[in-house]
């Protein structure tokens, strides 16, 4: 089988929960691929499974969640095959994920300097105290004051540096992926924009690929090169960032569009009409189709594959057929 990402790719991704309410379908056969360095947004409406498929990728999915079909080939190896040893000498060193809530990923009662000390530590298998020079550079890497930083417990720390140490400890083994959940999204407005740009800075420095989960469209046109939008458990539309906004494709895709403020606007933004779907009883065919204005017979039977439709711009949705447009009402 042909990679379309030399560092990961994820085909056909199927997890469900078993819930009393019934099976979520939660994701429905997710594709997404990522090359060295690149770093990929992936974007779509609360509850579309961004965090799932993250975490997933992690194969940290846990009861009453299970990965069902697909695979994740990460640097050869698929992780969905792996014992959960293998799978352990992989997390943390090989790849790393930070959180939306820094604090709650940190151990109460562990200095930090600790904590990323145990990180250093697993993945040299070297001793913990053998670490703090290191810990002592990624701290300062960072933009904290390493020796107040190190000696502190995680609640004396603020939101935001919280999340410095937490980017800190990601980065501390040089993983060769960096999977981050709505980094931002607990931060204040103006600590964002620094942990945006920490993030930036120091993925450039260190080389290594970053997935971002997001449900801010201006953050991916800053930060991202490629972006991935989903739909309920469903990879829809992938493109380079340029791309995807410059000519939009699935019809899903053009509402997130249309529901991104923009300075100078003075039309109204229009949300995408309609509710997600209750993913323990999705609508058949493509399931994006009781909202979708340009629905066809076709599309309330079938999936639709997810197809390249030009170089590098996937698409998953019966109005487009190859390289050819067949929308005709749009
Ligand atoms: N532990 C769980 N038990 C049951 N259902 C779950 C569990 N975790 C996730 N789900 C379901 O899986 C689906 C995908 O959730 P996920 O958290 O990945 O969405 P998301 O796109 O990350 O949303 P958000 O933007 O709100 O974080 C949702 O329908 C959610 O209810």
């Amino acid at each position: 089988m042909e990679l379309r990402g030399k560092l990961l790719d994820v085909s056909n991704l199927k997890v469900s929960f078993y819930t009393y309410r019934g099976v979520v379908k939660a994701l429905n056969g997710v594709e997404l691929w990522m090359d060295s360095g690149e770093r990929l947004g992936v974007v779509g409406e609360t509850g579309c499974g961004k965090s799932v498929t993250s975490l997933a990728v992690m194969r940290l999915i846990e009861q009453p969640g299970e990965i069902q079909e697909g695979k994740i080939i990460f640097n050869g190896r698929n992780l969905v095959e792996l014992s959960e040893e293998k799978m352990n000498n992989i997390r943390g060193v090989e790849m790393s994920m930070i959180f939306q809530e820094p604090r709650s990923s940190l151990n109460p009662v562990m200095k930090v300097g600790y904590q990323i000390g145990e990180a250093i530590a697993k993945s040299k298998k070297i001793r913990i105290k053998n670490t703090y020079p290191e810990v002592k550079e990624m701290l300062r890497l960072v933009g904290l004051d390493a020796e107040r930083v190190m000696n502190s417990y995680p609640h004396e720390l603020s939101g935001g540096m919280s999340q410095r140490v937490m980017i800190g400890m990601a980065l501390a083994t040089h993983p060769k992926l960096l999977i981050a959940d709505e980094p931002t999204s607990a931060l204040d407005v103006t600590i964002q924009a620094q942990i945006l740009e920490l993030l930036d800075e120091l993925a450039r420095k260190m080389g290594n690929a970053v997935m971002l989960i997001t449900h801010d469209m201006g953050v991916v046109a800053e930060f991202c090169d490629k972006v991935l939008v989903m739909y309920a458990g469903n990879s829809v539309e992938y493109a380079s960032t340029v791309r995807l906004f410059e000519k939009p494709l699935h019809p899903y895709t053009g509402g997130l569009l249309q529901a991104v403020p923009r300075v100078g606007r003075t039309d109204e933004l229009k949300a995408i009409k309609g509710t997600v779907p209750d993913l323990v009883n999705p609508p058949s065919g493509c399931r994006f189709h009781p909202r979708c204005p340009y629905a066809m017979d076709i599309c309330k039977a079938e999936r639709p594959p997810f197809v390249e439709i030009e170089p590098d711009h996937y698409v998953a949705c019966y109005l487009f057929k190859g390289k050819n447009e067949v929308r005709e009402d749009g």
